[in-house]
């Protein structure tokens, strides 16, 4: 019987979306600029030369690149080897969730709530609620924010009062830092978990646990931030292949996801190199007829959200390097899918999201041409290849 892996490249994206400029990202695209910015000598910290990604773009990805966005990315355009192509989303959202479910056959047919760009960002019920629940007299942030300068910026405050520091960003979110030992690991998780409730009745897709440790000026944000997102709005890719008696690995917070629904087994890591380690095992022994899902995040939350370009290219280089080791467990008949959940141009402005095409790279096939694709295309896909059928609005490319 086959196998199935699904690898999550989080923001690994290649522009041309139709409906960019509706989200204010006309012309976004993570892996064109990134590589534009490599070849103009642009991104030398800790690298240096034109983007190297042999395997991935032995695969097909220059291609995908071109295909998704009409542009050729320099140093990207192997004649493909693999299965290639690009999707395109139709939810209504550039968040995770959102990218994830729809790869997984599940499109989100809901609007998602969204937080408005001011200060106070929330609406004083759910200051209240989270004060209630934090045992504070106050919130601290009530912003827009990204995570490591709202950390900075209400760090002696947060320390004094224990007061709880509370944002969210262009995504459907709340997210809560608090010091680890300060205001406690624990009361954190438990706030965000008893938060998630009455945040998702009122579609608010996830609250986000964000503890940090360190002093103030030096604090540093921990592996232990927890998601407690909304469950899909269906059964997905998933559930299929638990309910057909198959065994689900998930690695990294693809259990986070899809509210541990149809997860088998959690494969968690504190760095997408420790969770890359669980890739090459799952490689060797992952059952046949199993799926395994991974994400691997930091494409997005160490480089993307900063807009650190060269980080961002490292990052690129180093996944791609290690990938002969994965190959090297693979067996005949399985099947690799490489893709991306939406995009996180780092030579775009401000720190956000960024709406574009992903590429869709296949492993084991042989050299196919997959054209432009949805993003659920890519579940059915995968559900085909295990012998299965997702049903929902998916149809296989293979
Ligand atoms: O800057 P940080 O806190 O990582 O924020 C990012 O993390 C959130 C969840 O992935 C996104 O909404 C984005 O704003
Ligand atoms: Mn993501
Ligand atoms: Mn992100």
């Amino acid at each position: 019987m086959a196998r199935a892996f699904l690898i999550v490249l989080d923001s690994v994206g290649c522009g041309g979306a139709p409906d960019a400029a509706a989200f204010g990202d006309e012309g976004a695209n993570t892996l064109l600029h990134i590589a534009r910015a490599c070849a103009d000598g642009k991104a030398r910290e800790g690298r240096s030369g034109p983007l190297f990604l042999p395997h991935l773009d032995r695969l097909g990805l220059g291609r995908a690149i071109e295909l998704a966005s009409g542009e050729q990315a320099p140093g990207l355009g192997a004649r493909p080897e693999g299965l290639w192509g690009a999707a395109t989303e139709v939810s209504q959202g550039k968040d995770t969730p959102s990218g994830h479910w729809e790869l997984a056959g599940q499109p989100v047919p809901w609007d998602w709530t969204l937080f408005p760009d001011r200060q106070p960002a929330f609406p004083p019920e759910l200051t209240e609620a989270i004060c209630r629940l934090a045992g504070t007299e106050g919130i601290l942030g009530n912003c827009h924010a990204a995570g490591l300068p709202v950390i900075a910026r209400y760090c002696e405050e947060h320390r004094q009062s224990l007061w709880p520091i509370c944002y969210t960003s262009a995504d459907s979110v709340l997210q809560i830092a608090a010091h680890e030992e300060w205001f406690g690991l624990d009361r954190l998780i438990r706030l965000c978990e008893e938060l998630a409730p009455i945040l998702h009745s009122q579609r608010v897709g996830r609250v986000i646990a964000r503890p940090f440790s360190g002093t103030c000026g030096a604090t540093r944000r921990t592996p232990n931030r927890r998601d407690f997102a909304m469950a899909p709005p269906g059964p997905t890719l998933l559930d299929c292949v638990a309910e057909a008696g198959r065994a689900t690995h998930a690695i990294g917070k693809i259990g986070d996801i899809f509210s541990m629904q149809g997860i088998g087994r959690l494969w968690k890591g504190a760095s997408d190199a420790d969770l890359f380690e669980h890739l090459v095992q799952l490689g060797g022994k992952a059952e046949e007829g199993s799926l395994t899902f991974a994400n691997f995040v930091e494409f997005d939350t160490l480089y993307g959200h900063p807009r650190d370009v060269s980080g961002y290219a490292r990052a690129l280089e180093r996944f791609d390097a290690a990938l002969p080791r994965f190959f090297a467990q693979l067996r005949p008949g399985d099947l690799a899918i490489f893709t991306a959940d939406h995009g996180n141009d780092p030579t775009w402005h401000g720190t956000e999201h960024t709406r574009e095409r992903v590429p869709v790279l296949g492993y084991g096939p042989g050299a196919k041409s997959i054209g432009l694709c949805g993003f659920a295309d890519v579940g059915a896909s995968v559900a085909r290849h295990l012998g299965l059928v997702l049903p929902g609005r998916g149809s296989s490319f293979l």
